[in-house]
């Protein structure tokens, strides 16, 4: 059923929402104060609408630069002006915290979107008469729109759409893959590392074609669920002084503008702390800067990342680093592990740091850094450290997955 709505505001997802019917209604694509045709959409889904037309645009409507937008689920945003599209972003964080009760200053949004994504994961899968697809899935779907560009790429992703279609071709012409294939694609100094997931077993006939592959793309790195196919060249990145090899699928920050900004806003606020704590580590954008002038110990569950952080922190110049594996979620550090500790840093994934941030609420560590891609599990955190006794100083939103309603922070705490 066809219908004309207004609407009133972008929510934190990034759709415009009508609150005109009494109950919230989503239109992915609708600004604020436009006025809108849109129709029903199909499935279990009463409160969203598809956008047919705008009637009445925002006059903070812009073209978007991408032939792909509103089909490829990828981007959520390119059709609002930079100014009213950072000040939603900081919002998102700043109403997540006042909901949350957390009473804190949150700075203007930084942004960190730099040269572009170093790291894309493509979805290859067949389509109508078996017309194989490689790119990113649609919106609100999980078809696959079939991508050859990619605007928001870094220039180091060069070639990594035809190395994901060559790949993929060469798998499914080979065997039947029923399942969709992902493909990680990150830029590194020698190269484009590739991880292949969801192919399943391959013979050894497929491994040979797969190598082919890599050898005519030039990859620097070829693994199959992160076991190595061929390796021409390692796979690494800069992080300060150091260089890092990067394991297969391990974490990577999005853009390098957003790890060096998140990397530069936890070192501030670090001062001038000798001893410190790095929690959810991951291969050691912060544990390799920090150290260029404190001691660190470092942990994270993934064991791959750890032994990259440590054969990294053998760069010369750099203060000792102990890194070793650990569960922060089962075994999050105690308040006597914590002890000698002059500031820690917790950077945990999506769910949040709740079994750590508890401990830490019961610790004396006179300063601790909290970094989140998660305002409303930060919130839920920050109010344990904030009941613990800790105050909260401005929290600055920072924006390396522009286009995207996703969010980082960075957020300091003393006692
Ligand atoms: C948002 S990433 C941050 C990594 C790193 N600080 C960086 O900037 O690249 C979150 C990290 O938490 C780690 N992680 C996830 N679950 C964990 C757990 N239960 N215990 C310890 N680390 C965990 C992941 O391996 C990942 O490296």
């Amino acid at each position: 059923m066809v219908e004309r709505v207004r609407i009133d505001h972008v929510g934190h997802r990034g759709d415009g929402v009508s609150l005109a019917a009494g109950n919230a209604v989503y239109v992915p694509y609708a600004l604020g104060g436009e006025t809108v045709e849109v129709d029903h959409v199909a499935g279990n889904h009463p409160d969203r609408r598809k956008l047919l037309a705008v009637d009445v645009a925002s006059p903070d409507r812009v073209e978007p630069f991408c032939p792909h937008f509103g089909i490829c689920g990828g981007c959520a945003i390119q059709h609002w002006a930079p100014a009213p599209y950072h000040a939603w972003k900081r919002g998102i964080v700043a109403e997540t915290l006042a909901q949350a009760g957390i009473d804190c200053d949150v700075a203007p949004l930084v942004d960190a979107h730099g040269a572009g994504r170093r790291r894309v994961t493509l979805h290859g899968r067949f389509g109508t008469h078996d017309v194989l697809k490689v790119g990113f899935s649609a919106a609100s779907s999980h078809d696959v729109i079939p991508i050859h560009r990619c605007p928001i790429l870094d220039p180091g992703l060069e070639g990594s759409l035809d190395a994901a279609w060559a790949l993929a071709e060469s798998l499914t012409s080979r065997m039947s893959v029923t399942k969709p294939l992902d493909i990680q694609v990150t830029a590194t100094a020698n190269g484009l590392d590739v991880d292949v997931r969801g192919s399943g077993p391959l013979p050894t006939a497929l491994i040979t074609a797969l190598s082919r592959v890599a050898e005519q793309h030039r990859l620097a790195r070829l693994t199959r669920h992160g076991e190595l196919v061929l390796q021409r060249l390692a796979p690494t990145v800069r992080m300060g002084r150091a260089e890092v090899t990067l394991p297969p699928a391990s974490f990577l920050q999005a853009t390098i503008a957003g790890e060096e900004t998140l990397a530069s806003l936890v070192a501030e606020r670090v001062g001038k702390a000798k001893e410190v704590l790095d929690l959810f580590c991951g291969v050691g954008p912060f544990a390799l800067r920090l150290a260029e002038k404190a001691r660190v110990t470092a942990y994270d569950n993934d064991a791959g990342a750890v032994a990259a952080l440590v054969k990294a922190a053998r760069t010369p110049g750099l203060k000792p680093i102990k890194a070793e594996p650990r569960d922060l979620f089962r075994r999050p550090l105690a308040p006597p592990e914590l002890r000698d500790f002059d500031a820690v840093v917790f950077d945990p994934p999506r769910q949040g740091a709740q079994a750590q941030a508890l401990k830490l609420a019961a610790s004396k560590v006179p300063v601790v850094i909290a970094v989140s891609c998660n305002a409303a599990t930060f919130a839920r955190d920050a109010r344990l450290l904030i009941d613990g006794g800790y105050r909260i100083e401005t929290v600055v939103p920072v924006d390396q997955f522009r286009h995207t309603p996703h969010v980082e922070l960075v957020a300091r705490f003393t006692r």
